[in-house]
């Protein structure tokens, strides 16, 4: 954001990036931000620079999710400071090489505002993920983007967990938000999805020029879902998983979990119920990434976040 002027203060959002193959297996990302450094003028906007850009460019051409390491999660302190040079992981020099370009992380140099295009396997529709409750100006976007898309919904997932907020590619600007769109598989491209992403961002890209033309956006508030907890497969002693997401589960993102309903189902048909003490929404539901981080599915809780004003004083 920059300020100008005397007595009126002008705030914009100048310098917009849209990731894609973060991860390299999830291709309506890819396959977006590809076609749009052949061809930028979907993504123009008045007052406004989007660089489209491939963060994991050897992950895409080994439609894998990473080389070394998965370079979402890579954005700490520590790996965008370290020394090493070539001897370091792919994605560690990735993420450096993004940090420089785009960042530095947490620096007034950072890029305003950075989408990161990701697919998951389950059925979550579209979900825009944020990592602060405190960001006005991304709340307010999420707000625009869910009027602008009615009837068809949009969700915002909030991980601002003290544990298991990771260190995102989207990190690095000063507004980072993740578009996931599921269901899609790993490897697949499926239109219905791909269009999908394609008309958020087209919304998301009309709010920041709206933004900066000086339009107001008075107070309002937005449902966000909390991430809470991760659930783990159950497994046995040594380590090995021992049931799968429970078919009454299955493919129900967002839907309530109540104390009691099932939620696994192990090989030799026993139902495993959920034992919370409450009410909670499950997301991310037996998505095929996460099988490698020990998780069968996140929990979170529906709140509503009150987003101040925000646009020309
Ligand atoms: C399926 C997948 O890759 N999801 C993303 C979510 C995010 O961008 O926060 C990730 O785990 O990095
Ligand atoms: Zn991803």
């Amino acid at each position: 954001m920059s300020s100008c002027g005397n007595s009126a203060r002008v705030t914009e959002a100048r310098r917009v990036a849209i990731f894609g193959g973060t991860h390299g297996n999830e291709m309506s990302g890819v396959t977006l931000v590809n076609l749009w450094v052949k061809n930028a003028a979907e993504i123009q906007r008045k007052r406004v620079e989007t660089k489209p850009f491939i963060t994991n460019p050897k992950a895409v051409e080994k439609c894998s999710r990473y080389v070394d390491t998965d370079l979402n999660r890579a954005f700490t302190p520590e790996n965008l400071s370290a020394p090493g040079g070539d001897d370091l992981p792919y994605e560690v020099q990735q993420a450096q090489e993004i940090n420089r370009i785009f960042g530095p992380k947490g620096s007034p140099e950072a890029y305003d505002v950075v989408f990161d295009l990701h697919n998951t396997t389950s059925n979550m529709g579209c979900t825009l993920i944020l990592e602060s409750s405190k960001d006005h100006f991304n709340l307010q976007m999420m707000n625009y983007i869910k009027k602008a898309i009615a009837p068809a919904s949009c969700l915002v997932l909030l991980n601002e967990h003290p544990l298991l907020k990771y260190s995102t590619s989207r990190s690095v600007a000063k507004h980072p938000v993740g578009l996931e769109v599921g269901p899609q598989p790993q490897g697949v491209l499926r239109s219905n999805i791909f269009e999908a992403m394609r008309v958020i961002l087209k919304h998301a890209l009309d709010f920041i020029e709206l933004f900066n033309e000086g339009m107001e956006f008075p107070p309002c508030s937005v449902e966000v879902f909390r991430v809470l907890e991760r659930i783990d497969y159950p497994r046995d002693a040594n380590g090995n998983i021992i049931a799968m997401v429970h078919p009454n589960l299955q493919d129900c993102d967002w839907e309530p979990l109540n104390p009691g309903d099932p939620m696994f189902l192990t090989f030799d048909g026993k139902t495993i119920r959920y034992q919370g003490s409450g009410t909670v929404y499950p997301t991310f539901i037996n998505e095929a990434a996460y099988y490698e981080k020990q998780q069968a599915f996140v929990t979170t809780r529906r709140e509503a976040l009150v987003a101040s004003a925000i646009g020309k004083v």
